[in-house]
C-alpha cells in the first residue's frame, strides 16, 4: 500500500435525499494510520457520509476515494470494516453463526475462518459467549459482536458509527481501549460519535456535523486549547478576599452561577468558578485559597473540554435534523 494515499479523500461529497436532508459539499482528506472523529446532534447528517462512504448509499455529487480507489467500487470496499449504528442479527443464530456468515461474504474458510472468529470474539470480550444466541445478548454483547463482524476482514480502515451506544461505561472504556490498540496497528478509523470523550481519547483530528454541513474541524489538540472551567467550593469566604484572588493572580474568577451552586446559607461554603488556560493556573488558585485562611473542600473542571466546545459550536443554530 503507497503510504502517501490518503485513505479517505472527498471532495465536495453530497448525499441528499428526496427530502433534501443528508449531508452535502464535504471535503476531507484522512491520512493513513489516522483516527478521525465525526461530532453532531443527532440528524445532523453524520450516518449518511458513512453510508456514502462505504458505498451503501449513492452520492449525489461530489466524489470520494478510499486508498485511492472510488467509493462504492469493489477494490474501495476490499479495504474497508463498517459497523453500522443501527443493525440487528438474525437473533436465532449464535455469535459464532453471525461471525462466519459474515467470513463467507469475506471468503474466508476452514480453518483460518475459525482462527479469526475465535480471535475477534476474544478480542471483542465475548469469546466465552460466542455459542449463545444472539437474542440472549445484551444490547451491549450485540454491539460488541458488531465491532468483531467488522474487524474480521483485518480492514485497513474502519468506519464506526457509534461504536459504544450501548454498552456501559466499563464497555465504553474497553472499546475506546480496543480502539487505541487499532490506531498502534496503523489502521485508519473513522468514528460517528456523540461521546467527546471517545473522540477526545481516540481521535487525532475531529469536525463538527450540523445540518448536513461540516461546519468546524481541525485537530483535537487545537480544539481542546479552549479555556476550561474550573470549580471552587470555598468555606469562610468573603467578597473582599475575591477581589484579593483576582488581584494575586491575574485570573477571571468569579462566583458560579447562582442557579448552579447556590449556598444554603450565608456561613455554607460557596463555589467559585475561574476561566482557565490549563490545570497549572487551578493549582495557583488552590494555593491563595489556602493561603488566604479559606476552606478548600473542592477543586475540580467543571465541564469537559470538548462538550464546551460543542455546546459552543451549536449554540443559537437552528438544528433542523431532528425537526420535521
Ligand atoms: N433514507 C432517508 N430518507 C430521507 N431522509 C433521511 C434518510 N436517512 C436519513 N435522513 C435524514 O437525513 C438527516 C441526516 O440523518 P443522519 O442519520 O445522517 O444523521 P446523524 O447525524 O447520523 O444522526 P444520528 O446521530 O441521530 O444517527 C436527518 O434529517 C434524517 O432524518
Amino acid at each position: 500500500m503507497t503510504p502517501d494515499i490518503p485513505a479517505i479523500q472527498t471532495q465536495d461529497l453530497s448525499k441528499l435525499y428526496d427530502n433534501g436532508r443528508g449531508c452535502r459539499n464535504i471535503t476531507l482528506s484522512i491520512g493513513q494510520g489516522e483516527a478521525f472523529g465525526f461530532l453532531g446532534p443527532n440528524g445532523a447528517g453524520k450516518s449518511t457520509f458513512v453510508k456514502t462512504l462505504v458505498g451503501l448509499v449513492r452520492a449525489s455529487g461530489g466524489a470520494g476515494t478510499l486508498l485511492g480507489n472510488p467509493i462504492g467500487s469493489l477494490e474501495a470496499r476490499r479495504h474497508i470494516g463498517y459497523l453500522p449504528e443501527l443493525y440487528r442479527y438474525p437473533e436465532w443464530l449464535s455469535g459464532e453463526e453471525v461471525m462466519k456468515m459474515h467470513a463467507g461474504l469475506l471468503s474466508l474458510r476452514g480453518e483460518e475462518a475459525r482462527k479469526r472468529i475465535r480471535a475477534g470474539l476474544d478480542e471483542v470480550g465475548i469469546g466465552k459467549r460466542g455459542s449463545d444466541r444472539v437474542k440472549q445478548y445484551s444490547k451491549g454483547m450485540q454491539q460488541r459482536l458488531g465491532l468483531a463482524c467488522a474487524l474480521l476482514g483485518d480492514p485497513q480502515i474502519l468506519f464506526l458509527d457509534e461504536p459504544s451506544s450501548a454498552m456501559d461505561p466499563v464497555g465504553r472504556r474497553e472499546v475506546r481501549e480496543l480502539l487505541l490498540e487499532l490506531k498502534k496497528r496503523g489502521k485508519t478509523l473513522f468514528l460517528n460519535s456523540h461521546l467527546m470523550e471517545d473522540v477526545e481519547t481516540v481521535c487525532d483530528r475531529m469536525a463538527l456535523m450540523l445540518n448536513g454541513d461540516m461546519i468546524r474541524g481541525g485537530t483535537v489538540a487545537d480544539m481542546l486549547k479552549v479555556k476550561i472551567r474550573w470549580r471552587f467550593k470555598v468555606g469562610g469566604f468573603s467578597p473582599v478576599l475575591l477581589d484579593w484572588l483576582r488581584e494575586e493572580s491575574r485570573l477571571n474568577v468569579g462566583m458560579a452561577q447562582p442557579q448552579d451552586a447556590a449556598p444554603t446559607s450565608w456561613e455554607a461554603p460557596v463555589w467559585l468558578e475561574a476561566e482557565l488556560d490549563g490545570e497549572e493556573q487551578a493549582g495557583l488558585l488552590n494555593l491563595l485559597i489556602v493561603e488566604q485562611g479559606m476552606t478548600l473542600y473542592e477543586s475540580a473542571m467543571h465541564r469537559e473540554k470538548l462538550e464546551d466546545w460543542f455546546l459552543e459550536a451549536v449554540a443559537g443554530r437552528d438544528q433542523r435534523g431532528e425537526q420535521r
